[in-house]
């Protein structure tokens, strides 16, 4: 298979075939790439070169175990949104030093078992959440480090829905009052001031919102030295888009070299948070094609894969590449609504795509390495589908598909 590459140019040597995977493993099922993943990692890591950084991978985009612990084998941090990511990053051997917690509700259990576990830093999003962690850091006994994520009011030019860094979106402290949250923090005996932070949005195919976005932080950074308020790291989130069609986005290294350029003789550590782009275009959904059904108006191919295994296109309406996972040549080319079994209209991978298909055929999914999974859910009691890394001519089982008494464990009839 040849589906995984950066920017879906370059190829990948991997060698399974996908009729293998799906005899073995059925389908629907997620398959990633090891090499594209590590390359993707790579990437944004060697174009820091010597300047100072940390590459923390976002792990909502895809917070499989065995993933995880590939990128904590590379030496990543994780950007985590919750206590459940945490301890998955734990559980795959992530080291806690590496780990930034962002999110605009962080509980109260959550910050106590993030002090606990000894966290880089959090990455505050409302002013109620300084004096919490600042209460509860003394409980503990520790000192918390913090960075406050600024909204900087920025068009980040993506889908309202993934657009972050505008005054009107829930998420960051808006940069007016950044100041007085500094000055407030930097007075509180719990609390340890170590860096700035914003995330702008997601899927951004160019360089301007972003180096806006830096402008006005390294702003607010200026004014902080000015008063004495040094921090040590700069985080700049994640957000670098991937090529689905026709997109095209800056690489890692362009997009990094812009940054530090933007950035002058400042010294700070770097930071970035990607999710997408270290995983987007290191995965696909393998589907097969369960019946064809062509009516008088539409043709429809009723595939084995639904919106609760891939909500991309029913949410967003997003489009991703369905190409044939085999060369199959059967009938004739027409256009084809790629449909899954769920009970909604919404339900479709994708629309009118010209394809050859049989009943039987499996169909590969492209770009489908981050938000896939990780957004799948058991609607019409579907079991989540299973997840494999190819590794070169191996394949291996690193989720199996769900059972269905799983669907139900913990539910309880009445008395
Ligand atoms: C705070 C934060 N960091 C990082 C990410 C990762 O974004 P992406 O997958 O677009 O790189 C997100 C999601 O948009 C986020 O909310
Ligand atoms: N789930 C979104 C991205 C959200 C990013 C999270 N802040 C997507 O599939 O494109």
């Amino acid at each position: 298979m040849d589906f995984f590459s950066y920017r879906q140019q370059a190829l990948f040597a991997e060698d399974v075939a996908a009729s293998s995977i799906a005899a073995d493993y059925g389908t629907p099922c997620y398959v990633y790439s090891r090499a594209a993943l590590e390359q993707h990692w790579q990437a944004f890591d060697r174009a820091f070169g010597a300047h100072p950084h940390l590459i923390c991978y976002a792990v909502k985009a895809n917070s499989n175990i065995a993933l995880l612990n590939l990128l904590a084998r590379l030496g990543s941090g994780f950007d985590i949104v919750s206590l459940g990511e945490m301890q998955r990053v734990l559980a795959a051997g992530g080291r806690p030093g590496d780990i930034v917690f962002s999110g605009v509700g962080k509980r109260e259990d959550e910050i106590l078992a993030a002090l606990k576990a000894g966290i880089r830093c959090f990455n505050v999003e409302v002013s109620g959440e300084l004096d919490r962690i600042n209460e509860l850091a003394g409980q503990v006994g520790v000192l918390a480090p913090v960075s406050f994520r600024v909204n900087p009011d920025v068009d980040a030019k993506t889908h309202p829905y993934i657009s972050t860094g505008l005054k009107e979106n829930k998420f960051g402290i808006d940069i007016d009052s950044a100041i007085h949250e500094y000055r407030r923090a930097a007075a509180m005996p719990n609390i340890k001031v170590v860096g700035i932070d914003c995330h702008i949005g997601s899927q951004l195919t160019g360089l301007n919102p972003f180096l806006d976005a830096l402008d006005r932080v390294l702003a607010v950074v200026d004014l902080l030295a000015a008063e004495g308020i040094k921090l040590q790291h700069l985080d700049l989130g994640g957000g670098l888009g991937i090529r689905y069609r026709d997109e095209f986005p800056p690489s890692p290294e362009e997009y990094v070299a812009a940054l530090l350029q933007r950035l002058g003789g400042r010294d700070f550590e770097i930071l970035l948070e990607p999710g997408r782009a270290i995983v987007g275009n290191a995965g696909i959904l393998l589907t097969k094609v369960e019946y064809l059904k062509p009516t008088a108006n539409k043709n429809f191919a009723i595939v084995d894969a639904a919106m609760n295994d891939l909500l991309r296109p029913a949410l967003y309406s997003a489009w991703q590449d369905i190409v044939p996972a085999e060369l199959a040549d059967s009938g004739q080319e027409l256009e084809w609504d790629i449909v899954g079994p769920v009970c909604e209209t919404g339900d479709f991978l994708g629309k009118g795509r010209l394809l050859k298909l049989a009943p039987g055929d499996l169909l590969a999914v492209r770009s489908a390495g981050a938000y896939g999974f990780s957004m799948s859910s058991n609607y019409n009691s579907r079991p989540r589908a299973a997840e494999v890394i190819v590794d070169g001519n191996s394949c291996h089982l690193v989720r199996e598909r769900e059972t269905v008494q799983q669907l139900w464990a913990g539910e309880r009839l009445l008395p």
